[in-house]
Parts: C-alpha cells; sequence; structure tokens
C-alpha cells in the first residue's frame, strides 16, 4: 500500500549550529528518539549537503558566522521547499520570528532550552507534517498517472482485482457486445459503463442510462421502448423510449434482475433482432444501441428460481465483469479517499489536504457495506467537518470510528453508569432498545444460518416485520416489494 511506504522511510533531520557542545546534545537527543541526523556547525557545509541529500526536518541555528539562519532557511526552501525548517533564536523577538515563519518556517525555538524534550516534541510535529504532504504528494502523483494512463477512465484504483477491471475494460469496450457488469451497490458499475461507452467508437452517440428497478412495469416498458397514443391511460401521443434515444450508442440498464417477466421477453427481442416494438403497437422499428446491464443480484440462482429468462440471461451475460467490493481491496481505500478529498475540498472551496495517519487506519479497517459511494460519501461529510489541512478521526462517521452508540455498549453493563447520565430518559431507552434489537437479530440470524424465513419463525414475527428490523442493521438485505420499489426477492439477496 502506497501509505505504507511513505510511513516506512527513516525521518532525516539537519541539524545546523556553530555551537559545538549544543549541536552534539541535539544530535545525540534526535538519534535516541529514532530519526536519522546529520549534524553540521556550517551553513556553507549545510548547503552543500543539501544539494545532494534528502531532508525531511532541518534544525537551523538563526545566528551563525558565514551565513545567517535566515539566509540559510532562504537557502533549504529554494533547494529543497518540502523540508519543515525549525529555527533555534537566542534572541526571540516577534520581528525574527515573524521573518522565519514569513520566508517558510514551520516553528521556531528559543534557546537556551529548559526542556530539551521541547525540541524533540517540535522535530516529532514536523516529521508528522512533511510525512502527510509526502503521502499526499505520492498519492496524488498515483491518481494523476492513473487518470493519464491508458486507463484514462476516472476508474481510481491500483490493486489487482481493479486492474483486472481496467484490462477488461480495454478489451470489450470497441466491440458492440453486450456486457453484464455485477457488483455490490455502490462497487462503481455505473462507472464500468460509462468508461466502457466512452472508450468504444461509439462515445459520439448518446449515453443512457436507466435504474429498471425504479418504475412500475408499465411505465418501464414505455421508458425504454416508447408508446403508442392510447396505449394506456394517460398515453395521449406516441412517444419514443430511452432505446431511441441511445441510437447508435449505449444504454445502461441498471437493476436487471428486478426487470418483470413481460419486459425480458420485449428486451430479448431487442437483443436477438435490433428491432423493438413500441407498446401498443405491432410494428417494429430498427435499432442499433450496445446494451450494458447491471445488477448486485445473483442472476443464476434468479434464473434457477424461474424468476428471470435463462435465454435473456446468456444474451446479457456475453461478458460479464464483475466488480469487488471495496473491503475486499483494501489498498485501494486511501488512493479513493484522496481522490473523494480532491473533488470535495475543490468543491466546497476548502484547503483540505490530506487525510491524517490514524484516520486512513480506521477507513481501511472498516468494511464498507456500501462500497465506494459510502466512502465518497464518507469523504464528503469528513471535508465539510475538518478544521485544519487534514481529515482525522473526528471528521469521519461514527460507523467508520466505531462510535456508534458506544454508551450503550459501555452503559451498565461493565458498571459503568455514568455513561447514562450524559443521556435523556428517552435517548438512553432509545439506545438501549436498539442494542437489544441489533443483538436480538444478528444472534439469530447466526443460529438460523442466515436463513430470514427461519430467523422471522423463531422471533414469532411475519417475516417482512422481521426484515424491517434486520435492514437497520444489515445493508446486504433486499427490501421487500412494496417496502422500497424492490422485486421481492429478498432471499435470493441473502442467502
Ligand atoms: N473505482 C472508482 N473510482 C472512482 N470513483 C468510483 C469508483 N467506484 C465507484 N466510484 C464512485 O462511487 C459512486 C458509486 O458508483 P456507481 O454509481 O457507479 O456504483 P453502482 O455499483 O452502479 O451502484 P448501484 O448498484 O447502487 O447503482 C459514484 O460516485 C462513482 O463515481
Amino acid at each position: 500500500m502506497i501509505t505504507e511506504a511513505v510511513e516506512q522511510k527513516p525521518v532525516r533531520v539537519l541539524v545546523v549550529d556553530d555551537e559545538p557542545t549544543l549541536l552534539r546534545a541535539l544530535e545525540a537527543l534526535l538519534r535516541k528518539k529514532g530519526y536519522d541526523v546529520l549534524g553540521l556547525d556550517s551553513p556553507i557545509t549545510a548547503t552543500q549537503k543539501l544539494a545532494q541529500e534528502d531532508f525531511d526536518v532541518a534544525l537551523l541555528d538563526i545566528k551563525m558566522p558565514q551565513l545567517s539562519g535566515l539566509e540559510l532557511l532562504n537557502a533549504v526552501k529554494h533547494r529543497r521547499p518540502e523540508v519543515e525548517v525549525i529555527m533555534m533564536t537566542g534572541h526571540a523577538t516577534v520581528e525574527t520570528a515573524l521573518a522565519a515563519v514569513r520566508s517558510g518556517a514551520y516553528d521556531y525555538l528559543t534557546k537556551p532550552f529548559d526542556d530539551v524534550e521541547l525540541v524533540a516534541r517540535a522535530v516529532a510535529k514536523a516529521a508528522e507534517r512533511k510525512m502527510l504532504f509526502d503521502r499526499n504528494r505520492q498519492l496524488e502523483s498515483a491518481l494523476r498517472e492513473r487518470a493519464s494512463g491508458p486507463q484514462g477512465d476516472g476508474i481510481v484504483g491500483n490493486s489487482a482485482p481493479i486492474r483486472e477491471v481496467a484490462r477488461m475494460i480495454d478489451a470489450v469496450a470497441y466491440s458492440a457486445t453486450t456486457v453484464l457488469v455485477t457488483g455490490e451497490s455502490g462497487t462503481g458499475k455505473e462507472l464500468v459503463a460509462r468508461a466502457l461507452h466512452a472508450k468504444s467508437p461509439r462515445r459520439g452517440h448518446p449515453f443512457v442510462a436507466l435504474n429498471c428497478g425504479a418504475l412500475t412495469e408499465t411505465l418501464l416498458e414505455s421508458e425504454l421502448f416508447g408508446h403508442v397514443k392510447g396505449a394506456f391511460t394517460g398515453a395521449q401521443r406516441d412517444q419514443k423510449g430511452l432505446f431511441d434515444a441511445a441510437d447508435g450508442g449505449t444504454i445502461f440498464l441498471d437493476e436487471i434482475g428486478d426487470i418483470p417477466p413481460a419486459t425480458q421477453v420485449r428486451l430479448l427481442r431487442v437483443l436477438q433482432e435490433g428491432e423493438l416494438k413500441r407498446v401498443g403497437s405491432a410494428d417494429s422499428v430498427k435499432v442499433d444501441v450496445r446494451v450494458i446491464a447491471a445488477t448486485h443480484r445473483d442472476l443464476p440462482k434468479l434464473v434457477k428460481g424461474g424468476k428471470f429468462r435463462e435465454d435473456l440471461f446468456y444474451r446479457l451475460n456475453v461478458i460479464n465483469v464483475p466488480l469487488p467490493a471495496l473491503r475486499e481491496r483494501v489498498e485501494d481505500i486511501p488512493l479513493l479517499a484522496h481522490h473523494f478529498l480532491r473533488r470535495y475540498a475543490e468543491r466546497l472551496g476548502k484547503k483540505v489536504r490530506t487525510v491524517a495517519p490514524e484516520a486512513i487506519e480506521l477507513l481501511c479497517g472498516y468494511r464498507w457495506p456500501g462500497n465506494v459511494r459510502e466512502l465518497e460519501n464518507a469523504i464528503e461529510r469528513a471535508v465539510v467537518l475538518c478544521r485544519g489541512e487534514a481529515i482525522g478521526p473526528t471528521d469521519l462517521p461514527p460507523a467508520v470510528t466505531g462510535r456508534t452508540a458506544p454508551l450503550v455498549r459501555e452503559a451498565p453493563a461493565n458498571g459503568d453508569e455514568s455513561a447514562w447520565l450524559t443521556l435523556s430518559y428517552a435517548a438512553a431507552k432509545e439506545q438501549a432498545l436498539r442494542r437489544f434489537e441489533k443483538s436480538y437479530v444478528e444472534a439469530l440470524m447466526r443460529a438460523c444460518d442466515n436463513n430470514i424465513s427461519a430467523a422471522a419463525r423463531k422471533a414469532g414475527m411475519d417475516r417482512s416485520n422481521f426484515k424491517r428490523v434486520l435492514r437497520k442493521y444489515r445493508s446486504d438485505v433486499e427490501p421487500d416489494s412494496g417496502d422500497e420499489g424492490g422485486s421481492g426477492d429478498g432471499e435470493l439477496a441473502t442467502a
């Protein structure tokens, strides 16, 4: 992972002071703290070294013969602007401090040092800042490489599975073959469809997307194929459909597993014959549209259950591009986080530049049931909340930091009753109920091997009520039809 490479680099510190005793003491102190230190008593030698070697932090005395510390600071910033500089001054005046900061110093310390630990702490802070910016630069350049490289498709990621996706896009974009993109919600199925279109010879023609799960059968058919006047109540004139709108280009049919049987027949006809019939008409119309379909459902299972036509499945599944869940490619998380950070910092006009290592660690440790979409939302939120240059753990959503209802977890069970007292009675009761509900449904699901019907029976609840409760805690459970407009095939998604 890119971040690890940055973190493992030893921090290199340059100390320049013409007082030999202090120089040796600082060298010894910083070496003891684990830094790779070069101590020099001559600012001239220091400028020569800076031309040859990399440093992360420089600790410079402000008053030296040959070259003043401020002149040396300017030389450092000129040669290596990325080095974090701390000035040491025996005559701390507001003017010298200001002059140093204006010239790019990160901090300044006043000599003599009452407590050398202060020096170590200042160096540690400067080193941390330098590493953050190194990490940022590295991720930025990886992103630039990715965006301008052969993939150039807006798909961010360097993991093996995402490289394979990019390879498949390149391999199949040029043909007119139907592609089925599969993967959990938020894994980037539409992004892949857009990339396929953008890299195809059809790119000068429209790309039209439709979420098939969001419409009733009549509306869906009319949207896709158009209708003639009088085809159904409200059809007051002839209307073309999205296949007409996409002529010469690509149509992206999301949630293809949700389309009803009659629509499946019509779609099969378009795929087989290259022609469609508008709703209410017996006439055929020729169309030239590439179909890319997507689903988060297990289509072969729907076929087995008689809910999806086998012939249509084979027509759609000529090429399958499976998208991995985000938790299966954790190494992409830092890259994606910085990608979204850049996007939202720019959009929101904020000076957030990076993600702190502890926040990256939390992001990498979370399961991301909503995949890249959830990560994108988390980073947008963090950019809004962030007050400094780096997103920290407190800017992340509670689900990611594990702060979801901590009071509930810690309250009376371990005797820490004070946790309750920060809540109103209603809030405490609500949290306790949610805790009970979550543990109960999770335990039941475990006991019933994830079989929703069996768990509902054991709970003495009807299946759809049980599912409604379960859905509060499990994002991978499908809604029942009527719940949120799904097709009513919740069993498939959870089995
Ligand atoms: N690899 C990626 N690089 C950059 N952005 C991504 C990537 N994958 C997904 N995204 C972004 O995440 C969001 C969700 O992606 P998209 O809508 O393509 O997912 P989906 O799988 O089609 O979701 P659903 O199944 O819910 O329709 C979009 O804003 C998309 O641009």
